[in-house]
Order: structure tokens, then C-alpha cells, then sequence
């Protein structure tokens, strides 16, 4: 990631904190049509099932207007192929309306050409559609894997057929197999998969595409544009703020009115409902609840919980309720206090500043979970502290966006050597994380008392890059402990908490007597997928779903996971 790309990232997480609505247009230079493109024409259908399909494609093509920012009404005629090999198309008679995109192939290119209801056009290599295939043949239907290799899709492949119809584009194959490979691509997948050009609006916050192509910022006019030089000649107008769904950024106000949800919620009454259907509505009300808390830490970075029994076996249950524990050196479920068990500071009564968990681990934890369970006067202190690094970090890129980016770009080794038979160093990375693709910060990592030595044969930086990194870091940490940024509280039994730990990070104040602490961690793969499994399940009762058209929304179906 060039240095100067960086600074765009800076810029973006910067805006990060003052954007208000998200929207990528990405352009690109329109698309060549094929020369012999033939001018479509309208049909018109007069069989009733027809109009049936011609409804319920409305309804569909509606959607994928609906995702089309230039969404014009359907005006796609019926389909001529541009090669000179005749290649079936979809039966047309002068008695159809087709309210569906039009396609073809282009035998030259070895493409397969659709022209949207908006009049753009999408080139799709045949090789790209058959690797893509998702026949019973090329993706287990039950695993969602891919099941052919890259050397099953030949470079020459051509279609025998292009057949598009209201919900999508059937390919028929031409392989030496004798019975028929017939690939069929939804027109949603299609338009969010479009490539050339790139269709579906990308929503939210981005970055630049990242590529070794420096990227120049230019903040001269008011639409922060940015402009890629070589990559994928995007020219990105950012106005938003994070695609992944609505972040909301908080500081030390937060205090006022944290994310909270209630063990009720969670977890019911198990006992209380005798009858069967009660037991669902029961287990669907838990479910419910699981998801206000998911989305809460996934909006906040964390999300409390409380009225939780103050004991292990009760917080354990939570806990496996939200996901599978992470088993770490310090065991799965921890129940710990100040007795140096294991070689970590967590482990004794001094303050911890704020960190995130696990930067010796190259796939830190997603979850920190925390329920404190006793600390009996005359013991005190053991504060818990909670910080947002992101809005931390959209702070920093704003008033240091050179801090921000050493910190986006300088690796940090990091290790946890404490504990008997345990000295993990994993490859160093920078404490800010981007995503490789939309370039949007996804994770920081930063604990103090875990980072390695910057230096010598550790990193071979020079005294430069040792100066930078000094002064960044310092800057962060201003920040991070600015009374602005500081959320403080005393966590109590009974009260849980559960911190995003690629997002939040905790720490605590010094304490006397005996303190218990318990909890366990999560993955950050698992408990997103628990939040999304929760997302479709209840918010798929609303509507139809995308592509429902008579006999092929199992088709449709077909391309909802593997993303
Ligand atoms: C297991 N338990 C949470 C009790 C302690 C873990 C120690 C965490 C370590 N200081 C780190 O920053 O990752
Ligand atoms: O004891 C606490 O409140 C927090 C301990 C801690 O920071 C950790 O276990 O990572």
C-alpha cells in the first residue's frame, strides 16, 4: 500500500467521523459495444403464463432497478447474438414483451455481452462465467464449495447457447461431455458482479482500491475526489461514511447511555413453557434477543448485558450462546484473578492501559467477554476502561494524517513470551488494518506492554522509520487517552460486557483485595457469522425474496452464500 495511497486512507478515516451517508459511484470509461451489435426491438406477449413470468419479472427487474443508480424502465429487447456462429437465443416472436436485459456473445472477445435496462453494457469473459458456474456439477450444492479446478475451465470455452429469461441468463456449454452444461447466473449476481464496468453502487466508506499504483488526493474540490492512477482507473467520489453497515463511533459520552441488553433477553426462561409451539416462540424470542446484542457490538464495539446470575456456569452459557470459545494458552473459559497463574499482567493487580487483546496472535480474537464476579471491600479499584479506536483513529487521520498513516503502514512485532512453554511471535503488521479491498479501517491493534522490539535485526528500520514510528505512536496514544476518549466504568457482578476487540479496546484501573474476573474469547469469523445467520433469518420474514419467479428462485437461491 503506497504510502501516499495511505494518506487517502487517512483522509477517508478521517471523514469516517463526519460523513453522513455512504456512496461510491464508481465509473469507468463506458464500454466499447460490440460493432455488429444489432439494434434490439420489442416484443409483445399475448400468453397468459407470460404474463405472469412478465409480472413477476417486473417485480424482479424492479429490485435490480432499484440497485441500478441510473435505473431506467426495462427497455431490453429480446437477444441477437454478435458472432457469426449461430448461437440459440431465447425463442422471439413479434408477440412478446421482453422485460429483461438482453445478452449475447461475442465469439471474437470470447465474452458474453449484456446490456442493462439503463443502457449499459457488461463484458463478461466466458471463462469467468463457467469458472463461476454454480450447476450441481461445479458447486456442492450442500458445502457451497466450488468443485472444479482452474484447469476444467478451458481458455476456449464457448457457449452453445445464451438464453436470458425474466430472473436470469441460462449458458449452455459447449464441452465434449454428451449431456449438456448449463450455467445459470442470476441478473442481480450479475449486476453486483459486473466488472467491466463496475454496475452496483458501491455503498458506504471507502478507501481506494489498493494496488502499487500511488494514488493522489486531491482535496481541491468539494467532493473529496480521489483519483487512482493505473488500478482498475477508478475514479472514486467518496461521500460516505463505513458499507459496513451503520458504525456509530462514540467517546466518553457514551456513559450516558451505553449499549445494554438484558440476560432476559438472551436467555429466557427455558424452564417456563411446557407446550411445543410455545417452546418456539420461546426459542425464536431468545434468538431475537441474540440479535439485538450482536447488532448493538457490532454498531458499538460492545455491548453489556445485564441482570446475568454472577457465576461462571451462568456466564459460560452466555457466552456459548453468542459462539464457540476460543481456546487460548490461557484455556478456554478463564476464571482468573490476581495470582500471576499465567505470565500475564491481567493476572496481577496493576492498571492495564488500553489494549486490545491478542496482537501476538495473527488472528486475534474477535470477542473479549468480561463478567466480574466478586471484589469483597476492603478491596478497591479495578475500574474497567473502554475506548473506540476507531473514533480515536478517525481523530488521529484528521489532525495527524501523516500519524495515521506510519501507523497503517509500519509492521509492529509483538509477542507474548510470559507464560511457561508458550513464546508466540507472530509475522509483524501495523496496528491499523485496512480492508484490502475497500481500503476501510477494520481493525486496530495496540497493547503496549505486548509490542516487540522496533530495530536492528528485529525489522531493520532505519532511524527514519524508528523517528516516524516514535512520534505516531505517540500522537495515538494522546489521543487514546484523552479524557475525551475515555469511557470509564466499574463493571459489577451480575454485569457482563462484551467488547468487539478489533474495534474496542479495554484496559482497567490498579486494584486492592481480591478481584474475580471470568469470561472467555470469541472468534471474530464466528460471531459475525452468527450475527448474519440472525440477519437472514428474521429479516428474510419480510418481502419476497430477490428473483421470484416461477420455477427458478431455487436457482436464485443457488447464489445467496459463497460471496
Ligand atoms: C485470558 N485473560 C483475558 C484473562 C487474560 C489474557 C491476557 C491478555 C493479554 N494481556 C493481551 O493483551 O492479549
Ligand atoms: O481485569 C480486567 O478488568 C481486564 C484484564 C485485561 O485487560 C485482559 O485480560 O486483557
Amino acid at each position: 500500500m503506497s504510502s501516499l495511497g495511505l494518506a487517502c486512507c487517512a483522509q477517508r478515516t478521517a471523514r469516517l467521523a463526519r460523513s453522513r451517508v455512504g456512496k461510491i459511484v464508481a465509473k469507468q470509461e463506458a464500454c466499447r459495444r460490440p460493432a455488429s451489435w444489432t439494434s434490439g426491438h420489442r416484443l409483445l406477449s399475448s400468453s397468459s403464463s407470460w404474463r405472469q413470468q412478465d409480472k413477476a419479472a417486473s417485480s424482479s427487474l424492479a429490485t435490480l432497478i432499484a440497485s441500478n443508480p441510473n435505473g431506467s424502465p426495462p427497455t431490453a429487447p429480446a437477444t441477437q447474438s454478435t458472432s457469426s456462429a449461430p448461437v440459440a437465443t431465447s425463442p422471439s416472436s413479434s408477440t412478446q414483451i421482453q422485460t429483461f436485459p438482453r445478452a449475447s456473445h461475442d465469439e471474437q472477445a470470447r465474452k458474453i455481452v449484456i446490456e442493462w435496462n439503463d443502457g449499459e453494457v457488461s463484458r463478461f469473459h466466458n471463462t469467468w462465467l463457467f469458472d463461476h458456474c454454480r450447476c450441481d456439477s461445479c458447486f456442492h450444492p450442500i458445502t457451497k464449495q466450488r468443485r472444479k479446478g482452474l484447469l476444467e475451465v478451458p481458455e476456449d470455452i464457448q457457449p452453445t447457447s445464451v438464453e436470458p429469461s425474466p430472473a436470469g441468463l441460462s449458458i449452455t456449454w459447449s464441452t465434449p461431455n454428451p449431456e449438456p452444461h448449463i450455467s445459470f447466473f442470476p441478473w442481480s449476481v450479475l449486476h453486483k458482479t459486473s466488472y467491466h464496468p463496475i454496475l452496483t453502487s458501491l455503498e458506504g466508506f471507502t478507501s481506494l482500491k489498493r494496488s502499487n499504483n500511488s494514488a493522489t488526493y486531491d482535496e481541491t474540490d468539494s467532493h473529496s475526489h480521489a483519483h487512482t492512477h493505473g488500478y482498475n482507473h477508478v475514479h472514486v467520489e467518496m461521500t460516505g461514511t463505513i458499507k459496513d453497515s451503520e458504525r456509530i463511533l462514540w467517546n466518553a459520552s457514551i456513559a450516558k447511555s451505553p449499549p445494554t441488553v438484558t440476560y432476559a433477553s438472551l436467555m429466557g426462561d427455558e424452564k417456563s413453557s411446557t407446550q411445543d409451539k410455545d417452546k418456539d416462540k420461546e426459542e425464536e424470542g431468545r434468538e431475537r434477543g441474540m440479535k439485538r446484542l450482536l447488532e448493538k457490538v457490532h454498531d458499538f464495539g460492545f455491548c453489556f448485558i445485564t441482570s446475568v446470575p454472577a457465576t461462571p456456569e451462568e456466564t459460560e452459557k452466555v457466552i456459548r450462546k453468542i459462539g464457540p470459545i476460543r481456546e487460548t494458552h490461557y484455556g478456554g473459559f478463564w476464571d482468573f484473578t490476581a495470582d500471576l497463574k499465567m505470565g500475564d499482567m491481567a493476572y496481577t493487580n496493576e492498571g492495564l492501559p488500553a489494549h486490545t487483546d491478542n496482537t501476538y496472535f495473527t488472528d486475534p480474537s474477535g470477542l473479549q467477554i468480561f463478567h466480574m464476579l466478586s471484589h469483597p471491600p476492603p478491596g478497591h479499584g479495578g475500574a474497567s476502561l473502554l475506548v473506540d479506536s476507531f473514533y480515536t483513529a478517525s481523530i488521529l487521520a484528521q489532525l495527524h494524517p501523516s500519524a495515521y498513516t506510519t501507523l497503517s503502514s509500519t509492521p509492529v512485532p509483538t509477542h507474548a513470551s510470559g507464560s511457561k512453554g508458550h513464546l508466540l511471535k507472530p509475522h509483524a503488521v501495523p496496528v491499523f488494518q485496512h480492508d484490502k479491498i475497500s481500503g476501510e479501517l477494520v481493525q486496530v491493534r495496540w497493547n503496549n506492554e505486548d509490542r516487540g522490539i522496533l530495530g536492528g535485526q528485529n525489522t531493520g528500520f532505519q532511524t527514519e522509520q524508528i523517528e516516524a514510528w516514535y512520534d505516531a505512536a505517540r500522537k495515538w496514544e494522546e489521543a487514546v487517552r484523552s479524557s475525551d476518549s475515555e469511557y470509564w466504568v466499574q463493571l459489577k457482578p451480575g454485569m457482563m460486557v462484551v467488547i468487539d476487540n478489533w474495534r474496542v479496546m479495554h484496559g482497567r484501573s490498579g486494584f486492592s483485595g481480591e478481584r474475580r474476573m471470568c469470561g472467555a474469547y470469541v472468534g471474530r469469523d464466528e460471531w459475525r457469522s452468527r450475527l448474519e445467520v440472525l440477519r437472514r433469518r428474521f429479516e428474510s420474514d419480510k418481502g419476497s425474496k430477490q428473483g421470484d419467479v416461477p420455477g427458478q428462485a431455487e436457482e436464485v437461491e443457488k447464489w445467496q452464500d459463497g460471496w
